[in-house]
């Protein structure tokens, strides 16, 4: 069920008005929805309830502490890229015994974070890495549990810039070094082999692709298992992908079920990393309108929302459904939606038939995932704010950033 749905002809976000909201708190805004997050997390440990199993949200999706705090509540594991996603997975209440860390260029510093909280697994993409955490590993004195992720050279017919999984993407260990690297793993003092690891990309809509990656992996755990390496868990990432327009991305109980179904059998604890399937539905990002403007064959719609808040648009040209709060009867006009970014890239939808006036709230829907995330102050705008709906409640999140906070820290010279 959708939780952000018109009735009486007014948009709501599970049982507030957005307008509302959008007034009380000011835009640009990110709304998110509890209920709706709850359940995506739900759909995916639901859908693999009778095998062993850890749900680890990737937490680049959507960090924000509330939302963090949200999902561990229910048990979830998180993935994480950085100390700073690790700092605020325990500001959020999570258990650092259910972290994965991924990443490719995980620093020492990090690498001691993640060893003194103790997390469940490192995922190491790369030999030199390997042997980096082996030493910082001898020298506190720990074992490091480790997952190689293996690139299984797949193409994920996803964008190229969010496609991961093939040889010419910087992500992970070439198939033909695996083995080798998992034999040096198995000879560290400082670490335990635990896993491997795959994540071929992002917003994936198509099935055979993560069967393809897993086909191949499940090959490689069969020659380790020959050499006297046994794996306990497969980690088959994230990019499970979701409904912006018209896709129709298989559901996590499919999705789990063609996985389950390839595993044959094998007593592997299986870890998923969705970021996506989890948070970009559960949030929409609420602009207004400031200004109209054209000429006889373009019209423009100004709004104070722009691609340092929401960059998708931008970036990928990504297409995200831009839905009026409170719908006007009448004619619509063919309108593009940009901010005041001084680029001609921003943008955060073109082509769009709509009946606007100055003042109206547009709401852009599935932005609960790498929308806030990858926010910026560029041009020196503060960032947006962030509320989570709880049925008729609303809770500020995340403060709109104060002016001065843009110059904290920074120093004029003596
Ligand atoms: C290693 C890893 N895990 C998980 C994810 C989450 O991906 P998604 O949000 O597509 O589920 C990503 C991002 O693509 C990633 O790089
Ligand atoms: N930021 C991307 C996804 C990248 C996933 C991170 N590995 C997006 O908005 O689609």
């Amino acid at each position: 069920m959708d939780h952000f749905l018109y009735k009486n002809n007014e948009l709501q976000a599970e049982d507030c008005q957005v307008a509302q909201l959008a007034q009380t708190y000011g835009t640009p805004l990110y709304i998110y929805s509890r209920a709706t997050l709850e359940r995506h997390w739900h759909a995916f440990d639901r859908a693999v309830a009778n095998h062993p199993h850890l749900i680890c949200y990737a937490v680049k999706a959507n960090s924000n502490i509330a939302v963090l705090n949200v999902l561990a509540r229910l048990g979830s594991g998180f993935d994480i890229v950085s100390g700073g996603e690790l700092s605020r997975v325990i500001e959020a209440g999570g258990s650092p015994d259910k972290v994965v860390f991924s990443g490719v260029g995980k620093t020492v510093a990090e690498m001691e974070m993640a060893l003194n909280l103790g997390i469940h697994c490192f995922n190491v993409e790369s030999a030199a890495e390997l042997e980096q955490l082996n030493l910082v590993a001898v020298r506190l004195g720990k074992v490091a549990p480790v997952s190689l992720r293996v690139n299984p050279d797949v193409d994920a017919g996803t964008h190229p810039y969010i496609s991961t999984g093939l040889k010419e993407n910087k992500f992970g260990i070439a198939m033909d070094e695996a083995e080798a690297i998992f034999a040096r793993a198995n000879s560290l003092p400082g670490l335990k082999v635990k896993g491997v690891d795959c994540h071929i990309g992002s917003q994936l809509t198509e099935i055979q692709p993560f069967l393809d990656a897993m086909d191949r992996m499940l090959a490689l755990i069969d020659r380790l298992a020959e050499q006297g390496i046994n794996i306990e868990h497969f980690d088959v990432g994230g990019g499970l992908g979701v409904t912006y327009d018209d896709e129709t991305p298989p559901q996590p109980d499919v999705y789990a079920a063609a996985l389950l179904e390839r595993l044959g059998g094998r007593a592997l604890k299986l870890i998923f990393e969705p970021g996506r399937a989890i948070a970009a539905n559960a949030g929409i990002f609420v602009t207004q309108v400031l200004y109209l403007k054209g000429n006889s064959d373009k019209h423009f719609a100004l709004v104070d929302g722009a691609m340092n808040d929401l960059i998708r648009p931008s970036l990928y040209s990504a297409w995200q459904n831009i839905i009026p709060v409170k719908p006007r009867e009448g004619d619509t006009r063919n309108y593009d939606i940009v901010g005041p970014v001084c680029e001609t890239g921003d943008f955060l939808g073109k082509n769009r038939e709509l009946n606007l006036d100055t003042g109206d709230f547009l709401a852009v829907r599935s932005s609960g995932a790498y929308g806030f995330t990858m926010s910026s102050n560029y041009n020196s705008r503060p960032r947006a704010a962030e509320i989570m709906v709880d049925g008729s409640r609303a809770h500020l999140i995340r403060e709109r950033e104060k002016l001065s906070q843009l110059w904290q820290g920074e120093q004029l010279l003596p």
